[in-house]
C-alpha cells in the first residue's frame, strides 16, 4: 500500500513519528510537507495530500493538525475523497469498516503519539466491510454531483 502523508505545524512532530511508524510496518510513503514547525495554512498541504488520493497516485492519505478538524473539512472538499477524523480506535475501525474512508486526520494537540500509532495501524489493516455500507458510500458520493 502506498501512503501520502502531511501536516501544518501543528500536526508537524506527530507527522513525523507516524513516519517513522509507516517505515517500522514496511508501508511506503511520501511526505507532502510541511517540513518545519514554520506555520503554515493547513488547507494547502490538505489539498495536495487529498488531490494524490484523489487521482490514485496514493491508495490512502494521512493528515495532521492541531485538532485534525481542519484538514479533515479541507479534504473532504476534494471528489473521491472520504476523511474521517479518528481519535480514538474504535472511530478508526469503523471509518474503513462502515464508510471505507481513504483519508485518516488526527490532532496532535488532542491526542498523545501512543494512541495515534496504535489508531495509525489499526485504520491501515482494516478492510471495507461492503456489503450493506456499499450502498451508502455510494450514496456519500453522489452527493459530489448535487
Ligand atoms: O485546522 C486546525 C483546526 O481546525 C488545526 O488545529 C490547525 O493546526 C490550527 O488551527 C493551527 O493553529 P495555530 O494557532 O496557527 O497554530
Amino acid at each position: 500500500m502506498k501512503v501520502a502523508i502531511g501536516s501544518d505545524h501543528g500536526g508537524f512532530c506527530l507527522k513525523e513519528e507516524l513516519k517513522a511508524l509507516l517505515a517500522e510496518l514496511g508501508v511506503e510513503a511520501d511526505d507532502f510537507g510541511t517540513h518545519t514547525a514554520d506555520s503554515v495554512d493547513y488547507p494547502d498541504i490538505s489539498r495536495q495530500v487529498a488531490e494524490a488520493v484523489a487521482k490514485g497516485e496514493y491508495e490512502r492519505g494521512i493528515i495532521v493538525c492541531g485538532t485534525g478538524i481542519g484538514v479533515s473539512i479541507a479534504a473532504n472538499k476534494i471528489n473521491g475523497i472520504r476523511a474521517a477524523l479518528c481519535n480514538d480506535v474504535f472511530s478508526a475501525q469503523m471509518s474503513r469498516e462502515h464508510n471505507d474512508a481513504n483519508i485518516l486526520t488526527l490532532g496532535e494537540r488532542v491526542i498523545g503519539p501512543g494512541l495515534a500509532r496504535m489508531i495509525v495501524e489499526v485504520w491501515l489493516k482494516t478492510a471495507f466491510a461492503g456489503g450493506r455500507h456499499a450502498c451508502r458510500v455510494e450514496k456519500i458520493m453522489a452527493l459530489e454531483k448535487v
